[in-house]
C-alpha cells in the first residue's frame, strides 16, 4: 500500500447528463508540487472539490492523505490547507486577528508572526483586512490557508492580483513548503507560474487528462524540434526546425567566421504546448452556459 498523499483512479462526476470530470486519474507523492492546468470549464475545480471533500462524485476512487475524503473526519480536514479563489466577511479584522483565531482551530499551528513574515504582511498586521489591496488580501488567504502547518494544501489561483516582486516571494514560500515535505496542489491559468513551481503539471479539457507531465517534458516539448533563426552577411533573416540545433548552429559559426548574427535558438514554450493541447477541446466546451445546481 503506498502512501502517495493523493490516488485517484477513474474519477466521474456529472450534472444532469453532462461529465464534468470524465475519469482522471492522478497520483501526487508527498513534498511534490503539482499544478492543474485548463480552459475555463475544463474540470478542475471540480475535481479539487471533490478531493477537498466538498463534492460528491459519481464514480472512481479517491484516496486523499488515506482517506477517502467522503466520509473522512475533521481530524483529516484539519490536515488540509485550502486557499480558495477568494474569502470574504474579514473586512473589520486585523490580518493578524483572523491568523490567530484560525491558528485556534488547530493542534499544530504555526505562529502567527512567522506567517505575517511568510506571507509579507508583517507590517499590515494591525491594519483592517477591509483596507488592504487585492493582492494583500490574496497573500493574507494564502497565510491562512498554511497557519494550520497542513501536509497537503489546495491553492486555487493563488498568485491572481499579486505584483511581480509578491508572485516571486510566494513562488519561494511554495517551494519552502514542499521542501519541508507539504504537498501542494494547485491550479493556475499562470503558464509561468506553472513552470517555475510545479515538479508535474497535468492538462485537463472536458473533464479528462490530456497531458500529465513535468513542464520540461510536457506534450514532448524537450524532444521537440528547435527552431533556429540567424541573419546572413547581406542581412536576410533564415528560419530552420531542427531537432539537432548545436549541429546546425556549430556548421552556421564555421561558415559564417564566428559569430552568427541574430541567433536565436527556440523550442515550443509551456504556453505554446499548453495551447496546443487544448485548442481541440476549446470548441467543444465554449459558449456554453453554466448551471448552478448544488452538488
Ligand atoms: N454546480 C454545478 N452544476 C452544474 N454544472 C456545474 C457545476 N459546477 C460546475 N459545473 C460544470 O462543470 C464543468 C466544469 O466546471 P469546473 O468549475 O470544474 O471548471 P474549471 O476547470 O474549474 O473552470 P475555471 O477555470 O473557469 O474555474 C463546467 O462545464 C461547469 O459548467
Amino acid at each position: 500500500m503506498s502512501d502517495a498523499p493523493i490516488q485517484v483512479t477513474g474519477l466521474r462526476k456529472t450534472y444532469g447528463e453532462r461529465a464534468a470530470v470524465d475519469g482522471i486519474d492522478l497520483r501526487i507523492e508527498r513534498g511534490e508540487v503539482f499544478a492543474l492546468l485548463g480552459p475555463n470549464g475544463a474540470g478542475k475545480t471540480t475535481t479539487v472539490e471533490i478531493l477537498e471533500g466538498f463534492r460528491k462524485r459519481d464514480g472512481g476512487t479517491v484516496s486523499v492523505l488515506g482517506e477517502d475524503p467522503q466520509t473522512a473526519g475533521l481530524a483529516w480536514r484539519n490536515r488540509l490547507g485550502i486557499v480558495l479563489q477568494s474569502s470574504t466577511g474579514l473586512e473589520l479584522i486585523t490580518p493578524r486577528e483572523a491568523l490567530a483565531s484560525t491558528a485556534k482551530v488547530y493542534r499544530d499551528a504555526r505562529p502567527v508572526d512567522e506567517v505575517l513574515a511568510a506571507v509579507g504582511l508583517t507590517d499590515k498586521a494591525g491594519d483592517r483586512i477591509g483596507k488592504l489591496s487585492g493582492g494583500q488580501r490574496r497573500r493574507l488567504d494564502v497565510g491562512l490557508g498554511i497557519i494550520g502547518s497542513p501536509d497537503l494544501l489546495f491553492l486555487d489561483e493563488p498568485t491572481t492580483g499579486f505584483d511581480p516582486q509578491a508572485r516571486r516571494d510566494f513562488w519561494e514560500l511554495i517551494g519552502s513548503l514542499a521542501d519541508g515535505g507539504t504537498t501542494i496542489l494547485l491550479t493556475t491559468h499562470y503558464l509561468d507560474e506553472a513552470e517555475h513551481l510545479a515538479d508535474r503539471v497535468g492538462v485537463i479539457a472536458a473533464g479528462r487528462m490530456l497531458a500529465l507531465d513535468t513542464p520540461a517534458n510536457l506534450g514532448g516539448r524537450s524532444s521537440s524540434q528547435a527552431t533556429v533563426t540567424w541573419e546572413d552577411a547581406a542581412g536576410t533573416r533564415h528560419t530552420e526546425q531542427t531537432s539537432t540545433p548545436t549541429d546546425l548552429v556549430a556548421r552556421l559559426g564555421r561558415e559564417l567566421g564566428g559569430e552568427v548574427p541574430k541567433l536565436t535558438v527556440t523550442r515550443p514554450s509551456l504556453e505554446d504546448t499548453y495551447l496546443s493541447l487544448i485548442a481541440p477541446h476549446l470548441a467543444a466546451t465554449g459558449g456554453e452556459p453554466e448551471l448552478e445546481v448544488v452538488a
